[in-house]
């Protein structure tokens, strides 16, 4: 067994980052085929390769005993009609669950599972968002100007199986509609 230190990380309050760590970033050309809206994705890379999110991977050993956890940052904006949001993804193993506790920001976690039981919950600070196992998850941030900001925690063995939701796309879509989020069936959604 790999010997594993207690550690102290910083996260900071209003923004999210770690000063004591790297973050993942994922740019607008990372989410290709994730917004549906394929021309407005087209325009807006067009313009420039904007950050849409980042988070931590703070290495934690990659067993189930472990509990990998970090800040997860969405910011604001639209491609198209529909909002900035994460790849999403189910675990690699399936039946993990996984805790976001919701920092700064306006959002919604959408989740769904492979039987196609669909649920959507809304991000606020001080708001928990428990994502039991079997139930892929992304985060959609809402608000006009504030990055969504979350803290997330979930075992060290789940992994991502990213390769589910890049194939098929999630059933239900947050969009904006008068003014206001609104859930939608998926119309390039590929099951
Ligand atoms: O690109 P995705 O789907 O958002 O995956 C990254 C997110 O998922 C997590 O791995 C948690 O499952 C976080 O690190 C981050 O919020
Ligand atoms: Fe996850």
């Amino acid at each position: 067994m790999t010997a594993i230190f207690p550690s102290l990380h910083e996260f900071n309050l209003n923004n999210g980052l770690s000063s004591t760590r790297e973050p993942i970033r994922r740019t607008l050309s990372k989410m290709k085929g994730m917004f549906h809206d394929q021309a407005a994705f087209e325009a807006q890379l067009s313009k420039g390769d904007a950050l849409l999110y980042e988070f931590y991977d703070m290495g934690v050993p990659d067993s189930e005993k472990d509990v990998a956890y970090g800040t997860s940052i969405t910011y604001p904006g639209k491609v198209g009609d529909e909002y900035h949001m994460t790849k999403g993804h189910f675990h690699t193993v399936i039946d993990t669950a996984e805790v976001y506790y919701c920092l700064r920001g306006h959002g919604y976690m959408m989740m769904e599972t492979p039987e196609g039981e669909t649920q959507w919950l809304e991000f606020l600070p001080g708001k928990a968002v428990y994502v039991p196992g079997r139930w892929a998850h992304r985060s959609i941030n809402v608000h006009p100007t504030e990055p969504l900001v979350t803290f997330f925690a979930f075992p060290g063995n789940a992994g991502h199986d990213y390769g589910t939701i890049e194939s098929k796309g999630f059933r239900k879509l947050m969009v904006e509609r008068d003014g206001k989020p609104t859930v939608i069936d998926n119309p390039r959604w590929n099951g």
